[in-house]
């Protein structure tokens, strides 16, 4: 399968589809990427909190090694941690992602959240009872960072990740270069209408994650909405002979936004890459874009009081 691509603000191009790796087990994803890159995939969204750069690299470059691609067809991203924010500790971040990987540079980098956590010692740290540790770094003196990255040569293109609308204005205001994406959760109950139209005004493109619902986050419990078995997706899946998770990845792709489904099993891998080859119909579209329903799975509400938690506006 040949994904098409999308240009960026920069004129790079990034493939409209890729395959997402958080909860991808160390022991599982060295396979995954390389049975992803067998059968097309050549971008694959990575961040140094999912604990599984290394074995994402030795796929990478077993591939590579093999002759099946080179490093310029692969489109590798990762992410600045929440507890790298301040200025000293964004380069030396990106470094270690890169080692991990095996790279020498970055297609894209992303800041994670705009919230820092306390820096220096867990990736989560904690207080006693539990609660998390904030810095009080601005993402905007990140972003700063990032921007010198690309003057290094470590990194093609940056962009956000659950950034809202007031504080991408803030880093248009203060940077200088316009971010490439927004990396956001976006699927048919929480579709991002508004953000997406507010972002293409500005240029920079959307990236949904978990386009599937993420039913395997870690703090589903039973009962929680099920995307993949709703009977309405069901339903739309059985008229066009494809499955729910083909259906809620070709709904991104038609609306022009790049989506990056997780998956460790070969069989998902191979079937979800098979969406090129149908088209949604316009009131099919209409139709999943009517199941809106303000549903986020990763609301982060444990960090809910941090001054920079990005869910307390409209988008
Ligand atoms: N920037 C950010 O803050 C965030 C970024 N992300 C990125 O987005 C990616 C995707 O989101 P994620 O939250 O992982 O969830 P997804 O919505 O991609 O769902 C992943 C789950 O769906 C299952 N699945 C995959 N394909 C199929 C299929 N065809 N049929 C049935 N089940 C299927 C997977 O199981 P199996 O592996 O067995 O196939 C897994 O349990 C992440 O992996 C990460 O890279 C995600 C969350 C936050
Ligand atoms: C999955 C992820 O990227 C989170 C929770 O930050």
């Amino acid at each position: 399968v040949q994904v098409p691509s999308v240009t960026l603000n920069n004129g790079k191009k990034i493939p409209i589809f890729g395959l997402g790796t958080w909860k991808s087990k160390p022991g599982e994803v060295t396979q995954a990427v390389k049975d992803a890159i067998n059968c097309g995939y050549r971008h694959f969204d990575c961040a140094l909190v999912y604990g599984n750069e290394p074995e994402v690299g030795a796929a990478i470059k077993a591939k590579i090694d093999d002759g099946t691609v080179k490093r310029e067809d692969l489109f590798i991203t990762s992410k600045l941690w929440n507890t790298f924010h301040s200025k000293k500790l964004v380069i030396p971040s990106l470094k270690e992602s890169l080692t991990n990987l095996g790279l020498d540079y970055l297609d894209l980098y992303l800041i994670h959240w705009p919230m820092g956590y306390k820096e220096g010692g867990e990736k989560f740290p904690q207080d006693a009872s539990g609660k998390v540790l904030y810095s009080d770094v601005d993402y905007v003196d990140s972003w700063l960072e990032l921007e010198k990255a690309v003057s290094l040569g470590l990194v093609k293109s940056i962009g956000l990740s659950n950034f809202n609308k007031d504080q991408i204005e803030r880093i248009l205001e203060h940077g200088k270069i316009v971010p490439v994406t927004n990396q956001v959760e976006c699927h048919p109950y929480l579709n991002q209408k508004k953000l997406i139209e507010y972002s293409l005004s500005k240029n920079i493109h959307i990236t949904a994650y978990s386009p599937l619902g993420s039913p395997d986050r870690p703090w589903a419990k039973p009962g929680d909405p099920l995307l993949l078995e709703d009977p309405k997706i069901v339903a739309i899946a059985q008229k066009y002979n494809k499955t729910p998770a083909q259906i809620l990845i070709r709904y991104q792709i038609q609306r022009n936004v790049i989506v990056i489904p997780k998956s460790v099993t070969k069989s998902n891998i191979e079937s979800n890459i098979q969406v090129f080859d149908f088209n949604i119909t316009d009131e099919g579209m209409k139709i999943l874009d009517s199941f809106d329903c303000n549903g986020r799975f990763l609301h982060l509400n444990a960090v809910k009081d941090h001054k920079y938690w990005p869910f307390n506006t409209e988008f």
